[in-house]
């Protein structure tokens, strides 16, 4: 899982790579974007011309005395001037604001697709709350910058600029001197970038950590009960907020700090402005009204020159918000259909394994591997038991079947072609697997069963497949919920009990239609007496369904043609239970330890 850790100062990725990789995206909005910004441009000039209109007041009209219809004038000209300056605030919104959130939009589709794709070991590595933060609050984060903070930042440059140029016109020693201002906070800015930025990414990381937080205890809140462990939880998400609190408080730290010097810097300089300019005023070197717009020049670009400071801290976050967003996209699947899949001659039912080797990513070359050497042959139609003690690997041999994780030697093959040459949506329309942790989707107890179903039925078949379905797997109690099979679920199926989640998620396979099913374990939440009607309806459907079913209870071995004894990454022996427990001593030991968590659990339950 990807864990906050403090940032190097040095930015791996240069802004403008960064840039570069987000141009395609930007590039069929940039029309209207560049529209916002002449209107966004266009108000600052506005906002400039403002003191000059006052200058002009100033110098001609109030100096001579004026007439008051000059003055009404004027001051009708600075009505009008401030009316443009809002339409066109107002006129950059329309341009960007649906562009930018559609932009966010597609960036976010193509994170969540992309998410879809990535292999089972990916998601096992990330913690949910960073894939989260990083869909959610980092794209809001880039539209937000698009929308405003990149535009207003070139505008508010330019604005400072043409500031800087008027107030040459009007004095060159007092433009001179505004100008040498900008020194300091050119070095102040070149070291703030750098320790923002890291700020910035520690913050971002540190967020997405403490959402995967929530994410845990909210999804595990009926163990954290039990177990009275909210306190201690509690303990633990305290310290994860109150760090990013720190980074926060660094943060704004650093910003402060910046902002302290862009501010500073101009009123310093202002106030040295204000000797120069009545010096020269006095000695007639100044016009009056030139040094009133020197000084509400001054006053109109104070905001853009602290909103720089503000803007270029957002690009930054944006930035670090973006690499993070690359950082997913960038995440590759070797699991995918060959570029030329193949379809297997005949769809014969068959699996087999050879030579098949498997270890985890992280553990590969430095652990032993948990399948070293399997061959297993399953005929078809035939319904096959695997047994093995805990951790033998049986649920990790079953990941290989539908490729959720891939062989690291050896085949997989399924109707006698290599799981690899497989068309992988096509591989995993023959496969129909229920897992032991069962998971379903907060919506209808329908849909839940009919994830899987094939598309192209009608919604008679539909239903008739539905109610097979939940026969086979005993959850006729849907029916007797509020809505029936409509009724929803609530999320992840939480409003269920463990036997019935289970029994929805059985009925989920069986009404996949597939040519081979893949069982880790699914009867385990069972009663016996419920057991033994969904082993007894299962017998009818598993006839012609080739079926690999990983067994805890000596019940579900029964339901089986052959068993697969696995033992130390091998298949020990294959064949009926009988032969196995007359033949077979780690057989016979498996078994009996089988038997004894079985009494264990009824045990249990008894109490
Ligand atoms: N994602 C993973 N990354 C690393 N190791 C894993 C992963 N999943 C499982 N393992 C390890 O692989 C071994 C086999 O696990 P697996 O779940 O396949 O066993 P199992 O026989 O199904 O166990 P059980 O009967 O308890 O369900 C275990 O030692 C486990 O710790």
């Amino acid at each position: 899982m990807a864990q906050a850790q403090k940032v190097d100062s040095k930015d791996p990725v240069p802004l403008s790579a960064t840039l570069k990789r987000l141009y395609p995206f930007v590039k069929p909005i940039l029309p209207r974007l560049f529209c916002g910004f002449l209107c966004a441009l266009g108000a600052g000039i506005v906002a400039l011309v403002i003191p000059q209109v006052l200058a002009w007041l100033v110098n001609s009209v109030l100096h001579r005395d004026g007439v008051s219809s000059e003055v009404w004038i004027s001051v009708a000209i600075v009505a009008a001037l401030g009316f443009v300056e809002a339409f066109l605030i107002f006129m950059r919104r329309q341009f960007v604001l649906t562009p930018a959130a559609g932009l966010e939009t597609k960036m976010r589709i193509r994170f969540y697709k992309h998410l879809q794709r990535l292999p089972v070991a990916f998601h096992e590595r990330w913690g949910s709350g960073q894939l989260l933060s990083r869909s959610m609050s980092d794209l809001s984060l880039l539209r937000r910058w698009l929308a405003f903070g990149a535009m207003m930042l070139v505008v508010e440059t330019v604005t400072v600029i043409t500031g800087l140029v008027l107030m040459f016109t009007h004095s060159w020693i007092l433009g001179l001197l505004y100008f040498l201002g900008s020194i300091p906070i050119a070095i102040k800015a070149y070291r703030f970038r750098n320790e923002y930025r890291a700020a910035s990414r520690l913050s971002q990381d540190q967020a997405g950590d403490l959402a995967t937080a929530v994410e845990e205890s909210v999804h595990g809140i009926r163990v954290i009960k039990a177990f009275g462990r909210g306190p201690h939880i509690y303990e633990g998400f305290n310290s994860q907020a109150k760090s990013l609190q720190e980074t926060e408080i660094a943060k704004a730290k650093t910003l402060a700090s910046f902002l302290l010097t862009v501010v500073a810097v101009p009123e310093t300089i202002l106030g040295l402005g204000l000797i120069i300019g009545i010096a020269q005023v006095a000695n007639g070197t100044l016009s009056v009204g030139a040094l009133v717009a020197y000084f509400a020049i001054a006053a109109v670009i104070a905001g853009p020159v602290e909103g720089m400071g503000m803007l270029l801290g957002m690009t930054l976050s944006t930035k670090t918000a973006l690499d993070r967003h690359f950082e997913v996209m960038d995440a590759t699947n070797d699991i995918v259909s060959p570029e030329d899949p193949s379809s297997p001659e005949h769809r014969d039912g068959s699996v087999e394994l050879h030579h098949v080797r498997f270890a985890y990513p992280d553990t590969a070359g430095t652990h032993r591997p948990i399948l070293a050497d399997i061959n297993l042959q399953i005929r078809p139609g035939e319904t096959m038991a695997l047994v093995g003690i805990t951790g033998s690997g049986k649920s990790t041999l079953l990941n290989l079947i539908p490729r959720l994780h891939e062989t690291t030697a050896g085949e997989v093959l399924v109707h006698g072609q290599n799981v690899k040459d497989w068309d992988l949506d096509q591989l995993r329309t023959e496969i129909a697997v229920a897992f032991e942790d069962t998971t379903l989707f907060s919506t209808t107890i329908r849909d839940n069963v009919l994830l899987g179903a094939p598309a192209s039925l009608t919604e008679d078949e539909r239903q008739a497949l539905l109610d097979e379905a939940l026969d086979v797997a005993q959850a006729h109690f849907a029916y007797s919920l509020p809505q029936g099979v409509d009724t929803l679920i609530g999320e992840e199926g939480l409003s269920l009990s463990g036997g019935q989640r289970q029994r929805i998620a059985l009925a989920r396979a069986i009404a996949a239609r597939p040519s081979v099913l893949v069982l880790d374990d699914p009867l385990s939440a069972l009663d016996v007496r419920t057991e033994e009607l969904v082993t007894e309806k299962l017998r009818e459907v598993l006839t012609g369904t080739t079926t690999l079913i990983v067994a805890h209870r000596p019940s579900t071995v029964m339901l089986a043609d052959r068993v697969a004894l696995l033992r130390d990454g091998r298949i020990d022996a294959v064949g009926s239970h009988t032969h196995l427990l007359s033949t077979n001593e780690h057989y016979r030991f498996v078994i009996a330890s089988l038997d004894d968590e079985e009494l264990t659990t009824a045990g249990e339950a008894s109490r």
